[in-house]
């Protein structure tokens, strides 16, 4: 098949991303401050500035139970479901369908009182990666988001400012074997999800507003979309 224009800064992106999503947080780099924590949601962000705008790089690792890896990044790639879970949204846009595992958004956020409103045109690509660790075991799944150029958007010229960002969601699947004799049900299931992004605001937000916006926004963001994805898997067959 003739190759994308996008494919190897994609291959690159996704190798990058997703060897920093396994690095435990000690892993990382110093600076790391836990800024949220529910269950088993925990959130790390650094403080970083570029220009004076705020950039902090935030990883959050959730345990949840009863999905997989799959099912999570299926509904988290998916443009149909994006309304129901991504509450900072006004208006979504597929630009271009490179390949069944690769899309285009635009997608333009509700409007931050006192910031302007942002929007944001990045690639999305889908991938199942060899259980490196567990060769029978169920795969890994991840989606790396990052933001690209589109000749009929260009930044900041209409209401909105572009922001800039990476974003990669890692999902690890664990069974628990049921008992001898017993099938597999949703109950032997669970999730390690680590998510990962980096957001550049793209023009001059105040950093206060900024910082209080990602303590709010991130945990809501990930509790919501993973309840959701519990709500929507919960009746239908196991997607592995
Ligand atoms: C000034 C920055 C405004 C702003 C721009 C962009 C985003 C944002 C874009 C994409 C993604 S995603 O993970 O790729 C899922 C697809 O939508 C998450 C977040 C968030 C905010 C801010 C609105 C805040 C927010 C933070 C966290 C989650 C959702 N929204």
């Amino acid at each position: 098949a003739i190759q994308h224009r996008l494919w190897p800064e994609i291959e690159k992106t996704v190798q990058i991303q997703v060897s920093m999503a396994k690095m435990g947080i000690g892993e990382c780099g110093s600076g790391w401050q836990l800024f949220a924590e529910d269950g088993e949601m925990k959130m790390y962000r650094r403080e970083e500035e570029v220009d004076g705008m705020v950039v902090d790089p935030l990883k959050a690792v959730h345990i949840v139970k009863g999905i997989t890896g799959h099912e999570v990044c299926h509904h988290f790639f998916n443009p149909q479901y994006r309304y129901d879970w991504e509450t900072t949204l006004e208006h979504m846009t597929v630009l271009e369908t490179i390949s069944e595992d690769t899309l285009v958004f635009l997608q333009t956020h509700k409007r931050i009182w006192p910031a302007s409103q942002r929007d944001g045109l990045f690639w999305s690509h889908i991938r199942k990666l060899p259980n490196e660790k567990d060769r029978d075991g169920p795969d890994i799944w991840t989606v790396v988001n990052n933001s690209t150029d589109h000749p009929d958007y260009p930044p900041n010229n209409g209401k909105c400012v572009r922001v800039f960002l990476t974003v990669c969601l890692l999902c690890q699947t664990t069974v628990d074997p049921p008992k001898e004799g017993t099938s597999l049900t949703r109950d032997n299931l669970s999730c390690k999800i680590t998510y990962c992004s980096v957001v550049n605001p793209g023009g001059w937000a105040p950093a206060s507003v900024l910082r209080a916006v990602y303590k709010r926004e991130y945990p809501k963001f990930l509790k919501r979309f993973t309840a959701y994805v519990k709500n929507q898997t919960k009746n239908k067959p196991i997607m592995f």
